[in-house]
């Protein structure tokens, strides 16, 4: 982890040292940044290796939601059972994969990649770059004031000379369902940090946090009822997404239901199982609930009154993540708090472009922006990209044919199935999956791809390039992938566009 982040910073910002140094007497630096999750640490590591002086201010683990109850111990759940999966997609390998899956171990496991929720080593890696930390909750106390109220129960104002980046990332909504409190529901929170299986799990939400959980705990045990209201999972990924997931899921011993409203929850007895009430008049009977119902930012007891701001909405930024309606420019946000893309490396890319932009504008320099500028984070808005660890793996880029559509884009879209190429049959019998370029007819250039299939992550690099570097679809004819990979998928893909 440490070496990534130090991976993140190498090269940023330019020349050395040229910002003011910092006084820690008086709590003044150059820059102040609010919450040490995967982005304020990585504008921290930026601005602070371009020489401006730099503090971080963490209320909880440095790492924050990614490090402790998101990416990784999820995908520590996930990974396991998606081994396990590949290996009896193999006749030969099949026999030797015969028993399940070691519950126990995997939880093991999930704890070691949290370093049982201790956060020395990142507290090391800031050490390192020179950065320090106050331990506390920090509030915006006015232009360039942070108010923290420390972990020992003193409190210190923060002064920054230039800039102060709010980095607080969100927060699992809980919906105001009659019978929440009692029933003790879970969040992300407890999906991610949880010692015991339980036997039967109920999951609300087809989005991407119940879609991934549900696949988790169903392999981990659990008999997992997911209710999604709306008509899909996954509803804003291409439609076949969320298909071959359901079809997965439901393969695995999963009962999906989608059109499911839940309106209430009762756990009558505290050690007792709990009833999901349904809109439909039924009823499901299980000993937890998630739920997965969305985020909402940290921002209700930030100060956001004190630089007018309103509590709790998200924090509007241009693309260089500047609070463009706080006077002075002075103010930004980055990360999930902005509500532009809620994922880590889209966070992590904003605070690369952030930092930079926070290091030009203290030189006096104008900062690019523009389309693709160096200090604008126009990928957010053209080319996201998402894995979803789910079975089959989604992996996807930039527009749905959907979206595009929505844009007044001229689409030209191809389809194929995954199946039917030679490294897909190669690396699991039965192979299914399917994979889908969306292309601008008028520029000849792609602007969205989705594959859905066992192992289709690492294909989603090259459709990203792909994406951001406007490649012409002609061009692309001249990228030859190898034999036998999965990749050839794009040989059939790309004719498509082009006749
Ligand atoms: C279950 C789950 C799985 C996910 N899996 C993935 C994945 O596989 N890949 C991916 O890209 N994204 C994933 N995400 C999304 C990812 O977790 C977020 O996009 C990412 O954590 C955002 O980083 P951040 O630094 O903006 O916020 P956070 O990680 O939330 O960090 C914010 C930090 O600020 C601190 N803080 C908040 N308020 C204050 C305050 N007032 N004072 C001091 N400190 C404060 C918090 O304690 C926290 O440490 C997942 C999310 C969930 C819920
Ligand atoms: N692998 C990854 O990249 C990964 C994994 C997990 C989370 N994430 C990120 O975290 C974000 C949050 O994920 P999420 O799944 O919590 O949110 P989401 O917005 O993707 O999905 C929430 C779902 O809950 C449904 N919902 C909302 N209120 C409801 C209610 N009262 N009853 C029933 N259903 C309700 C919504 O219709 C929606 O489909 C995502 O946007 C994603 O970017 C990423």
């Amino acid at each position: 982890m440490a070496e990534e982040r130090a991976a993140e910073t190498t090269g940023g910002g330019g020349a050395g040292p040229a910002g003011g140094a910092a006084d820690p007497a008086a709590d003044v630096y150059d820059v102040v940044v609010i919450g040490a999750g995967p982005v304020g640490e990585v504008l921290a590591g930026r601005v602070s290796e371009a020489g401006l002086s730099t503090v971080i201010v963490e209320n909880e683990l440095v790492g924050g939601e990614c490090s402790y109850w998101a990416c990784m111990p999820s995908k520590a759940l996930l990974r396991p059972a998606a081994a396990l999966a590949d290996a009896r997609a193999v006749a030969g390998a099949r026999q030797a994969a015969a028993g399940e899956l070691d519950a126990a171990a995997v939880l093991a496991r999930r704890d070691d990649f949290t370093h049982d929720w201790d956060d020395s080593s990142q507290v090391e890696w800031l050490d390192s770059v020179g950065v320090p930390l106050v331990r506390g909750v920090g509030r915006l106390a006015g232009e360039l004031r942070v108010a923290v109220e420390t972990s020992d129960g003193s409190s210190r104002v923060l002064t920054a000379r230039h800039a102060v980046a709010v980095c607080t990332g969100s927060r699992a909504l809980v919906p105001d369902l009659p019978g929440v409190a009692e029933a003790r529901p879970w969040t992300s929170r407890n999906a991610t940090s949880a010692s015991e299986v339980p036997a039967r799990l109920a999951v609300v939400g087809g989005g991407v946090v119940g879609v991934e959980m549900a696949t988790a705990w169903q392999a981990l045990g659990s008999r997992v009822t997911l209710l999604a209201r709306g008509e899909a999972l996954l509803p804003r990924m291409e439609p076949f997404a969320g298909e071959l997931v359901a079809e997965s899921l439901r393969e695995a011993g999963a009962d999906v239901r989608t059109g499911a409203s839940v309106t209430a929850l009762r756990r009558p007895d505290p050690g007792g199982p709990l009833t999901v009430a349904l809109a439909d008049g039924g009823e499901v009977e299980v000993d937890e609930v998630l739920l997965a119902t969305g985020r909402g930012p940290r921002t209700e007891d930030l100060g956001l009154v004190t630089v007018g701001l309103e509590p709790g909405d998200w924090l509007r930024v241009d693309d260089s993540c500047r609070v463009d309606e706080v006077p002075g420019g002075w103010l930004y946000a980055v990360g999930d708090v902005n509500g532009r893309a809620l994922l880590t490396h889209q966070g992590k890319y904003q605070a690369r472009v952030a930092g930079d932009a926070v290091v030009a504008r203290f030189r006096g320099e104008t900062a690019a922006g523009g389309r693709w500028g160096a200090h604008a984070a126009t990928a957010d808005d053209e080319a996201v990209s998402q894995v979803v660890f789910s079975h089959p793996e989604i992996a996807s880029v930039g527009l749905t044919a959907a979206e595009a559509e929505a844009r007044s884009v001229r689409t030209r879209v191809a389809d194929a199935d995954l199946g039917a190429v030679a490294g897909a049959a190669l690396y699991a019998d039965g192979y299914r999956g399917h994979a889908r370029l969306v292309a601008d007819a008028d520029r000849g250039v792609l602007v969205g791809a989705t594959f859905a299939g066992p192992a289709v992550a690492e294909l989603l690099h090259a459709a990203t390039v792909a994406v951001v570097a406007e490649v012409p679809v002609h061009r692309l004819a001249h990228a030859v992938p190898a034999y036998p990979t999965i990749s050839e998928v794009w040989l059939g893909l790309l004719a498509q566009l082009r006749g």
